[in-house]
This record gives C-alpha cells, sequence and structure tokens, in this order.
C-alpha cells in the first residue's frame, strides 16, 4: 500500500514552484505561444469522444509534473490493483469490481480465486430473458393483462445511475413507462400512485443491503396497498422483483426465489449501474442497447487500464482536476451537459465523486491537510447561461468547468442544434478569451449620457476571462457513448482518490444521520410522549412539530 501523502512528495513541491509562475499566465496568452495549442492539448477516445483541455492555466510542463505526482502517489500500480481485484476498498475489506460487470474480453477476473466471470454472464442471461418477456408482452400481471409500467424502488446508487441513463437514452426508449420511487417523502409515492394501474405495473426493489430505511419503507408501503387491492398473496410473484446482494432479506420481504435479480458485495452502490440494477435500463431501452452502454464503458475500461498516462483521457482530467483544487484552491467545478436528455447527469456525478472523495480522514488514519474532493454542481446548457453563468464569468470565485455536448445533426430542428452549439462553443471561448469592454461601446444606448460615465459603464462590462474549462463532445448521444462518458468520470473519481490518499469506495460520512434519524423517529411517535432529551435545538423543532 502506498503510504505517502501528496503533499510530502517532491512533486507536490515542484507544482506548488510552478503554480507560482502559470497563475500569472492569461489562458489566452497560452494559444498565443502554441499555434498548435489544441493539437497539443486534446485527446479523442475511438474516433467517438473528443476531450479538448486546451482552455485550462496549464502548460506542457503543468502535465509532467502533474503525471510525476500521479507516479508518486502510485497511480499505475492502483489501476492494476483494481482492475485485477485486490480488495482496494480496505475499511469494507472489498475487491472494487464494477469493471468486472461490464468485461468485454475472455480473461477471467478472480475473487477470492473463484471467477466472476461466471456468476456475471448468468446475471446478464436473466436480465436478457426477463426484459424481453416483459417488453414483448409475454410477461402479464396477475390480471393476465401486458405490463405497461415499472417502478424502481431504490435510492443513492440504486436510483441515481439507472434514473440519470433512462433519461438521457429517451430517445431508446420503447413503449413501457418507467418511474421511481426514492424519496421517503410521501410524496414519491402518491404522485407515483396516480399514474400506475396494479394489475400492468411490476415493482423494482433495487437495494444493494436490502436494508435502506428508504427504500424498506416505500417497498413495504407499496406491498401493502398492493395485497389490500389484489387480496392474492401469490400475485406477488408476477408483480414484485429484487435487485440486490441480499438473497435472505428478498426472501423474508416475500420476493420469491426466481424474481431476485443478484449482484455482489463487490459491487459499490454509486458504481452499481452496470449490474441487475440496471434492470429497469434493459427494460426501458432494451437489453442490446443495455449492453452497448455496457460495451463503452468496457471501451473506456480498457483506453483507461492500458493507455499511458500522457494519452489517458480519465487520468489527464483527473489531474487537470486536481490541479485547480489544490494548488488553485477551487473549491467546486461545474459540469455543464448542452442536452435537455442529460439533465440527471449532474446529480448522478455528484453521488459518484462526493460520495467517493468526500473525506477527510487519508489511508494511515490521519486527518488530512490538504483538499479532498471538490464540490461538484452544474446544470444544463443552455438554460444554465441564463442562471448562474454570470457568476462564472464576472463573480469572484474561479470555477473549473467540464462543457458536455453529444452532437446532433439528425432531426429536423436542425436551427436549434447548430444554435446550442454555437453556445456551447461561445460559452467556453468568452469564459477563457474574456473580451474589453471596448468592443461593446457602439452597443451603448445612445440616450444614456456616458461620456462622463464612460469608463466606469464599461468597466461592468468587461470580461477578464482566464476562467478554465474542458470541452467533451461526443459524435452522438447513444448508450455506447453514453456508457463511456460515465466509466471516464468513475475512473476521473479514482484516479483523484488516489492522489488525494483516501478510500473512495466507503461512505461512512452517511451513517450517524442515519442513525440519528432512527433515533429521533423513536422519540416522534407520540406513544413515546415526545422524548425530549435532544439538544434544545432539536427540541425546540420537535415542540413546534408537536403543537402545531
Ligand atoms: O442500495 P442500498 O443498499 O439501498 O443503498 C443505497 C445508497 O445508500 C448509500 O449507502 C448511502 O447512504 C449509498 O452508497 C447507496 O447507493
Amino acid at each position: 500500500m502506498n503510504t505517502i501523502n501528496p503533499n510530502e512528495t517532491n512533486s507536490w513541491k515542484e507544482l506548488s514552484d510552478h503554480f507560482k509562475i502559470i497563475s500569472k499566465i492569461h489562458i489566452k496568452n497560452f494559444f498565443v505561444k502554441d499555434t498548435s495549442r489544441f493539437k497539443n492539448f486534446s485527446l479523442v477516445f475511438n474516433n467517438k469522444m473528443l476531450v479538448d483541455f486546451s482552455k485550462n492555466n496549464i502548460s506542457k510542463n503543468t502535465i509532467k509534473l502533474l503525471i510525476q505526482l500521479s507516479k508518486e502517489m502510485g497511480l499505475e500500480k492502483s489501476i492494476k490493483d483494481m482492475f485485477s481485484g485486490e480488495k482496494i476498498n480496505k475499511t469494507e475489506n472489498q475487491p472494487v469490481l464494477h469493471i468486472a460487470l461490464r468485461n468485454m474480453s475472455n480473461n477471467p477476473i478472480l475473487v477470492d480465486r473463484q471467477n466472476v466471470m461466471i456468476d456475471i454472464k448468468n446475471s446478464l442471461k436473466k436480465m436478457k430473458v426477463f426484459s424481453n418477456l416483459v417488453i414483448k408482452g409475454k410477461w402479464t400481471g396477475y390480471t393476465n393483462k401486458k405490463i405497461t409500467d415499472i417502478v424502481n424502488i431504490g435510492i443513492g446508487g440504486s436510483h441515481l445511475g439507472p434514473n440519470m441513463v433512462i433519461e438521457s437514452l429517451q430517445q431508446y426508449r420503447n413503449h413501457l413507462n418507467i418511474h421511481f420511487i426514492s424519496n421517503i417523502d410521501s410524496c414519491n409515492i402518491l404522485n407515483i400512485l396516480k399514474k400506475i394501474n396494479f394489475e400492468t405495473t411490476i415493482f423494482l426493489i433495487s437495494s444493494k443491503t436490502f436494508t435502506t430505511k428508504e427504500t424498506m419503507t416505500n417497498a413495504m408501503t407499496i406491498k401493502n396497498i398492493f395485497l389490500k387491492k389484489t387480496k392474492i398473496k401469490k400475485s406477488l410473484e408476477k408483480h414484485f422483483f429484487a435487485l440486490t446482494t441480499n438473497v435472505q432479506c428478498a426472501e423474508n420481504f416475500g420476493i420469491s426465489k426466481n424474481n431476485i435479480f443478484r449482484f455482489w458485495n463487490w459491487v459499490g452502490g454509486r458504481y452499481s449501474l452496470w449490474s441487475s440494477v440496471g434492470l429497469s435500463i434493459s427494460l426501458a431501452i432494451g437489453y442490446k442497447n443495455f449492453i452497448s452502454l455496457l460495451k463503452g464503458a468496457y471501451d473506456m475500461d480498457v483506453h483507461f487500464s492500458s493507455e499511458r498516462l500522457e494519452k489517458n483521457i480519465p487520468v489527464i482530467l483527473a489531474l487537470i482536476g486536481i490541479w485547480y483544487n489544490n494548488f488553485f484552491n477551487t473549491e467546486t467545478e461545474a459540469i455543464l451537459p448542452y442536452n435537455n436528455y442529460m439533465h440527471k447527469f449532474v446529480e448522478y456525478l455528484q453521488q459518484t465523486n462526493m460520495e467517493s472523495n468526500g473525506k477527510n480522514i487519508n489511508k494511515q488514519g490521519k486527518k488530512v491537510s490538504w483538499q479532498t474532493g471538490p464540490i461538484v454542481w452544474g446544470g444544463i446548457g443552455t438554460n444554465s447561461q441564463h442562471a448562474f453563468y454570470q457568476l462564472l464569468h464576472q463573480g469572484t470565485k474561479l470555477i473549473p468547468c467540464d462543457f458536455i455536448i453529444p452532437i446532433n445533426k439528425t432531426n429536423e430542428f436542425q436551427k436549434h442544434n447548430i444554435q446550442l452549439l454555437a453556445n456551447f462553443l461561445a460559452q467556453t471561448k468568452a469564459l477563457a478569451f474574456g473580451e474589453s469592454s471596448d468592443v461593446f461601446e457602439e452597443d451603448v444606448n445612445s440616450n444614456i449620457q456616458i461620456s462622463n460615465n464612460k469608463k466606469l459603464f464599461s468597466t461592468f462590462k468587461n470580461f477578464d476571462g482566464n476562467k478554465p474549462s474542458n470541452s467533451i463532445m461526443l459524435d452522438i448521444l447513444d448508450p455506447y457513448n453514453l456508457g463511456s462518458l460515465i466509466a471516464l468520470y468513475e475512473h476521473k473519481t479514482f484516479v483523484q482518490g488516489v492522489i488525494f490518499n483516501v478510500y473512495s469506495f466507503d461512505q461512512w460520512g452517511v451513517e450517524l444521520g442515519k442513525k440519528m434519524a432512527n433515533d429521533i423517529e423513536k422519540s416522534l411517535d407520540s406513544k413515546n410522549q415526545f422524548d425530549l432529551s435532544f439538544d434544545s435545538s432539536t427540541n425546540g423543532l420537535i415542540k413546534f412539530y408537536n403543537n402545531v
């Protein structure tokens, strides 16, 4: 195991010195000095994805030093360890093998000397058969009607990934309506209940542990309402399914053995959309498209595990992220997809990144003295341009951005597609290069007496530029490319975790809130006469609730 902290490496010291020079250079000057800047600072993946990282505050030397840092932190060995099934999730004593779920090679992957590919292939076969039966109308409900609606009941990784993929791939959807119940807030259930007919709906209870409070409460409520309506216990067999590692709990809940789609403890919840947790995806877009999604991710895995670091897209994006996070001290990064279907992408990435690297204890159990995972946020273009881009352009915070756009030339609304692309290009250009306010003077309304105020007025319109961004272009938004894009961000997160020297695959930080919610829930039970033994704030809030 690597035992060095990033800020104790030689590269870190070199990067700190290097920062003093680079931070004084405007991005536009990098372009002036190097006429081949785009060529030198962009990479293409499989002729389908272009990653342009030229509009950053970086030189060739920056990349060289960052790669040196990654080597000092043992990145190459860490990648090998993950792909070979080493137990790199040490605090849970598990390997981390979402990459096995999309392994399209014939190479075995061993966990405790067992080849996990056999179980994975069987699970995929079961998903294929079931998806086909439902889509073709051969799986019927308890009154023999064809299935029209699927409800996925799950939260966190058992919800965000499938929901994002299904939304992103709207154009590949079949006739099935897909719904998600995730929140314990009853509004979520009520809203879905209004839309479905129990006779033609199946419920996928998606939970790695099959113990998550929200999911279990939601599933039990639905089951009770369902049984009240059907009055036949056997009807559950036609309508209730479990996607889980915990077969016993699923059976105890009343799911029949055949209706359990298993996966394994070595799949992290937030990396589980590639497993049977992706059943809603396979139902929504068909098994063949689900496999294309896996294939896209697999090809990115091959790139990530075999390409040298200098040409390795997830590595380069991770290192640029570290450069801003740890040397420019930026606190956040914005993800800006220029595609309406991708409106769930940011929410999904927040879990991938923030649950993985939101840690303040290093692998040796000591408090870190460097910044770890950034705050990930963002929104879709062009809507976000009219909401928060003002701050990106003229605010006081430096916010590195990833702009993502799938090319769309195929539909009849070409004017819209062109305008969307023009906005995408314009924003990254405006952020990087800025513009002097003189350019705007001719626009100034002639009625305004600007002569006295001219100087003052123009400062408001000034664009400093020098705001960094990456541009990611996909040749199309299809299952394959989406798979590659998701895997790219998964690996970016992994690389950053290695450099931060934190364990990226546990999430102990969510436990305390869960435990306290249980204790407080008991005290809210009116039978207990509202136990008020908490702090004065919690007690005050409970009293207010009680008196309303
Ligand atoms: O799939 P499960 O076990 O219901 O867990 C749901 C989510 O809860 C978390 O453990 C966090 O609370 C996530 O990591 C996970 O994706």
